[in-house]
């Protein structure tokens, strides 16, 4: 079953065109990342997917439903952000109860272990908790809710980084046991590459690919050699990051779709092949030059 489905999506703020003809589908029971730089445009697309924001143009439909002020997908979908606001008046355990009231697969018993494992007081307001404390709550709530649909906006923000890993071990622990649709943004895709099955990666507004982790550890590969055998090599291809290595050698990323003929006589010209990790491909694939910020120092 399909969860979300967007065709078309474009969002404008003034004279930003925050989001620029996204459409893909996302099915029943998978985590998918949305990674993409900063001001690439998550926020705007988890808002609008969550129905605080409304669209330019285009379609979006969560559970079948246009999301935008629609009570039947806010009981299934729940929204993580450190934007997270609560009635001053209520302490964490009152929260706790409220949300229980509006989301029916609530475990209250789940949300108090979590509580006491990251050392939250239910008595404690949430306004009189660190950063990352609120964070560590908000996500609390998140998957205690077990809401059909979860979507989290840099759920880690302002968290050390054993908490980050606790979190999401217990995010892939509730998953299995209870699975449900989870999308989540983030910068940092190697923080996260371990929990997601799929990557969805926007740049500058438009979708750049979705694909299944797997695949996109394969999608391109690195050649390393003597420059005027690489910069052959990068002639017949598109080069997704080039870079020296100084004393006559570059190193290029092109896509993985070298034939065995091309990877044997590659070798006999004494290049070296090498995968290509996906968080660096993800940074790669999203910078704006393509050889990143050694583009800046380049005189040449
Ligand atoms: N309320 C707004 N008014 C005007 N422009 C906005 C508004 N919100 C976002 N933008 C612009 O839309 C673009 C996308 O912003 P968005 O916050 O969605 O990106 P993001 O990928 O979540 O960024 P980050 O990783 O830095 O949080 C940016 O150019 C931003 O400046």
């Amino acid at each position: 079953m399909n969860v979300i489905e967007c065709k078309g999506l474009t969002k404008v703020y003034g004279k930003t065109k925050a989001l620029n003809d996204i459409s893909f589908t996302l099915t029943e029971n998978k985590i998918t990342g949305l990674i993409g730089r900063n001001g690439a445009g998550k926020t705007t697309l988890l808002k609008i997917i969550s129905g605080y924001l409304k669209e330019t143009s285009g379609e979006v439909k969560v559970f079948s439903e246009s999301p935008f002020n629609n009570l039947k997908v806010s009981a299934n979908l729940i929204f993580v952000n450190e934007e997270m606001s609560y009635p001053g008046s209520l302490n964490l355990g009152e929260i706790l109860k409220a949300a229980a009231t509006f989301y029916e697969n609530l475990d209250m018993e789940l949300a108090e272990r979590l509580m006491n494992y990251f050392s939250l007081d239910l008595r404690q307001y949430h306004t009189s908790l660190s950063k990352g404390m609120r964070s560590t709550f908000n996500t609390i709530v998140g998957i205690s809710s077990r809401c059909a649909l979860t979507v989290y906006d840099e759920p880690t923000s302002g968290m050390d980084a054993g908490v980050r890993k606790d979190f999401y071990r217990a995010l892939l622990k509730d998953y299995i046991a209870y699975p449900r649709t989870i999308l989540l943004s983030s910068h940092l895709l190697n923080e996260v590459e371990d929990i997601l099955e799929d990557i969805l990666l926007i740049k500058s507004g438009e979708k750049y690919l979705h694909m299944a982790m797997g695949d996109l550890k394969e999608y391109a590969i690195a050649l390393s050699g003597r420059s005027v055998s690489i910069t052959k090599w990068a002639e017949e291809r598109k080069v997704i990051f080039q870079k020296s290595l100084g004393a006559g050698s570059s190193y290029i990323v092109v896509k993985n779709d070298l034939s065995a003929l091309e990877i044997e006589q590659a070798r006999n010209e004494g290049i070296e092949l090498m995968p290509v990790s996906a968080d660096d491909l993800c940074v790669y694939l999203t910078n704006k030059t393509i050889g990143g910020i050694d583009d800046v120092f380049s005189r040449s």
